[in-house]
C-alpha cells in the first residue's frame, strides 16, 4: 500500500539504563517492561538492538548513592559506570552508534541538571565548565554522539571547542535544545534513581510549556554554537514544536517520546483500554508525520519487531 509516511525500525534510538553490579536485570516499576541492566548483560542488549535494525543507544547511569555528591565529581570519572558502559557496548557490538547523556543529575546529590548555589539555584557557567569535561570522556571512553540534556546556556559551544581540540572531530553533537519542564519525566527519575533526591524543580533551566517562540531561539542558539542534530522533548505533547523546528531549520531534528508517555500506553493498555502494538505504532507514526527525523524510545525494540 501506498503512504506518505512509514516507520523504519532506523527511525528509533532505544535507552538503556545501566546499573552496577554482576549478571543483574532489575525491573524498573514505573516503567513496566523496562529494566536496569548490569554492565556484563548491556552488550546483549545493544546487540539485541541492532538484530532488529536499531543504529543507536541511549545509554543512562543509575549511580549508586555514595557517589552523588554536591560537587558530582563521579561524572568526570573515566571509569565511572556510563564510560564502562559504553565500552562494553562497543566491545560487543561495533556497529552500534551511542549515545550518552551530558548533564550531572544522575552524580549530583539534590538530582539537578547542574551545579547549585546555597540558594539551589543552578549556576549556569561552573556547570558549562563540567559538562566539557564530562563531554570529554564521554567521548574518550567511546560514546559517539554526546547529547547535552541539562539546557544550560553556552555550553554547546564550549564542548564542540573541547571535542575539537582533544581531535574528537567525529563525535556528534546532539542537543537536547528544546527541552520543556514537563511533568512526563517521572518514570525515567525514578529510573536513575534522582526522583526521590530532587529538590525543587527544573523551570530556572528547563522550557516553560507555554512557550514555542523561544524554543525556535534556543534550536538556533546550538545549532549556531556547532550542534549536528537538535532535539525536542517530550515529544507527542510537544509535535507542533518538532514540526516547527524542522521546518525552519532543516536540520536532524530528533523527538524523544519520554517515560511518563511510555508509561500512558502501557498503563492504558494494561488496563484493556486499548491494543497495545496499534497504540504503539500510531503514536510512532505521528512522530514522522509531524517531521522528525529520529524517535528516541522504550518501544524501540517493540516497534522494530512489529514492523521488521
Ligand atoms: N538530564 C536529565 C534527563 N535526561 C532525560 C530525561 C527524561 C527522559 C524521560 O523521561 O524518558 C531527563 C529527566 C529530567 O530532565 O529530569
Amino acid at each position: 500500500m501506498l503512504a506518505e509516511h512509514r516507520l523504519h525500525p532506523s527511525d528509533f534510538i532505544l535507552p538503556l539504563f545501566i546499573c552496577e553490579g554482576q549478571g543483574c536485570e532489575e525491573p524498573i516499576k514505573a516503567l513496566p517492561g523496562v529494566s536496569r541492566w548490569t554492565v556484563d548483560r548491556i552488550g546483549a542488549q545493544a546487540r539485541a538492538a541492532a538484530a532488529l535494525g536499531i543504529p543507536v543507544v541511549a545509554l543512562f547511569p543509575n549511580t549508586p548513592g555514595h557517589l552523588r555528591t554536591m560537587g558530582a565529581e563521579e561524572a568526570l570519572n573515566p571509569d565511572n559506570l556510563i564510560c564502562r558502559a559504553v565500552k562494553a557496548v562497543k566491545d560487543a557490538c561495533p556497529e552500534i552508534g551511542v549515545l550518552t547523556d551530558v548533564a550531572l543529575d544522575p552524580y549530583t546529590e539534590h538530582g539537578h541538571d547542574g551545579l547549585v548555589d546555597e540558594a539551589g539555584y543552578v549556576l549556569n557557567d561552573d556547570t558549562s565548565r563540567m559538562l566539557t569535561q564530562q563531554a570529554l570522556v564521554q567521548a574518550e571512553a567511546g560514546a559517539d554522539i554526546v547529547a547535552p540534556s541539562d539546557m544550560m546556556d553556552g555550553r554547546i559551544g564550549a564542548i564542540r571547542a573541547a571535542l575539537e581540540d582533544a581531535g574528537k572531530h567525529n563525535t556528534a553533537i546532539m542537543a537536547y535544545a528544546a527541552k520543556y519542564a514537563s511533568a512526563f519525566y517521572g518514570p525515567f527519575r525514578e529510573a536513575v534513581g534522582s526522583g526521590g533526591r530532587l529538590k525543587g524543580d527544573k523551570r530556572t533551566y528547563q522550557m516553560d510549556p507555554a512557550n514555542a517562540a523561544e524554543a525556535l531561539r534556543e534550536v538556533a542558539m546550538d545549532i549556531a554554537e556547532g550542534a549536528d542534530m537538535v532535539m525536542v522533548k517530550p515529544g507527542l505533547p510537544y509535535l507542533d514544536i518538532v514540526s516547527a523546528v524542522r521546518k525552519r531549520f532543516e536540520v536532524p531534528t530528533f523527538a524523544y517520546q519520554v517515560s511518563g508517555e511510555y508509561a500512558m500506553i502501557e498503563h492504558m493498555a494494561a488496563a484493556g483500554g486499548g491494543e497495545r502494538d496499534a497504540l504503539i505504532l500510531e503514536t510512532l507514526l505521528a512522530f514522522k508525520r509531524a517531521g522528525a527525523s529520529g524517535i528516541l524510545t522504550y518501544h524501540a525494540m517493540d516497534a522494530a519487531r512489529l514492523i521488521g
